[in-house]
């Protein structure tokens, strides 16, 4: 049967300079788009996809194989362990083999690290080929798989090698986020917090309003949510594709977050580590006289009350800060964190004071 939920398509444009504009699609049904977006001119595509989504991965394999592609399924890891080199060269080494060429196309088909991968992997191959990406995670829905930040880990820091090249269509299958399992379903309520944090205090409110409906895809405002996220991350990366500026707010909570992933050696899941992040950055706002308590408190409140942890370590912080200072914003000695003047109003803090930055962490320490 279908219904009329099923039909209903919102289509969300990026647009921007040095490349095409490309749409995210959110809706139900949404894999007939994909030969229109493979275009007529690639023979051979490449499904990218992790081992938990083995099924669906083939099941696409053979359709595209059904319509005339010479279609191949290359399966990765399951979450970060898909982001390293040896993954990467492990997927050029399959194309390779089968001749891929600049007019043929990679698909992704997975949460975030899969979608990394893939869209790193169609970056670096013959110079950059055309991919596209099908997020199955909220937070790929939401965030990864849009704006072109594209890249894998090393034992150094998170996400220190990769290149922007954006996507030629996103495509938001809502009906994928059935499988997924709570906790991941809510480490992608994270991201959707922080795009309530610095650009949609409405995403705040209708969080607020039902936590345990935010935690699950049947809650009753899951499609608003992940549309308003989708429309704050659009609206930034067609601004500022190569992060020189704007850019950067979407990396709210993330500099604290990403030395905790490097810490726990990449068996977090990113979520996990920005909601603690985020605390973190609204304390160091606090602290450094911008944030007002009331919003400061807000974001332990929100997360809190969809299951998100808020403390970590207390001893590692003296790794941690080490960690911060190779985070991609900073400059030469100097570290940069995104904090917010109020809701809704990011800005960037130059240089804080080591016993603020101490103080801060003090808020998230356990
Ligand atoms: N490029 C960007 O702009 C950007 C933005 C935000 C986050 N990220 C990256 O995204 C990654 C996190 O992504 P994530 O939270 O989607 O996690 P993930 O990709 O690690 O997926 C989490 C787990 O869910 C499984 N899975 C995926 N879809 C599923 C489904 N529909 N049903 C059942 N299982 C499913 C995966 O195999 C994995 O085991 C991090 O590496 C982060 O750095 C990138
Ligand atoms: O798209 C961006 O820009 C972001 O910062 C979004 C983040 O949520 C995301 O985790 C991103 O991968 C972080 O990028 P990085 O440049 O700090 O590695
Ligand atoms: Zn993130």
């Amino acid at each position: 049967m279908t219904t009329d939920q099923d039909q209903t398509v919102t289509r969300i444009q990026v647009g921007g300079t040095g490349h095409d504009p490309y749409e995210v699609l959110v809706g139900r049904r949404l894999l007939g788009e994909l030969p229109a977006l493979i275009g007529p001119q690639a023979k051979r595509v490449a499904v990218l996809h992790p081992e938990s989504l083995a099924e669906t991965g083939g099941t696409l394999r053979q359709d595209l194989a059904d319509q005339g592609y010479e279609a191949v399924a290359i399966q990765l890891p399951n979450a970060e362990e898909a982001k390293t080199v040896e993954v990467a060269a492990y997927c050029w080494k399959a194309l390779g083999q089968t001749g891929f060429t600049r007019s043929d196309v990679i698909v992704g088909v997975g949460g975030g690290a899969t979608t990394d991968v893939a869209g790193f992997v169609a970056a670096t191959w013959l110079r950059g080929v055309r991919w596209i990406a099908v997020p199955t995670t909220v937070l790929g829905m939401v965030d990864a798989a849009i704006g072109g930040k594209t890249g894998i880990n090393t034992a150094e820091g998170k996400n220190l090698v990769g290149a922007f090249h954006p996507p030629a269509g996103v495509l938001c299958d809502l009906a994928a986020l059935d499988s997924l399992p709570v906790n991941d379903y809510v480490s992608g309520m994270a991201e959707i917090i922080k795009a309530g944090f610095i650009a949609d205090p409405a995403i705040l409110d209708l969080v607020e309003a039902d936590p345990e409906g935010a935690r699950s895809p049947a809650g009753p405002h899951t499609a608003e949510l992940i549309e308003r996220s989708i429309r704050v991350k659009a609206e930034v990366v067609s601004n500022d594709l190569k992060e020189s500026g704007v850019r950067e707010i979407l990396n709210y909570g993330h500099t604290l977050a990403h030395a905790i992933e490097k810490n726990e050696r990449y068996k977090w899941r990113h979520g996990a580590a920005v909601s603690i992040g985020m605390v973190f950055a609204a304390e160091l706002g606090r602290l450094a006289g911008r944030l007002d308590d009331a919003t400061a408190e807000r974001h332990s409140a929100v997360l809190k009350s969809v299951g998100l942890p808020l403390t970590y370590r207390g001893d590692q912080w003296p790794k941690l800060l080490q960690t911060m200072k190779v985070d991609k914003k900073s400059r030469g000695d100097l570290l940069r964190f995104i904090v917010l003047d109020g809701l809704a109003k990011p800005t960037v803090l130059e240089g804080p004071d080591p016993a603020v930055l101490l103080a801060a962490y003090g808020e998230v320490s356990e």
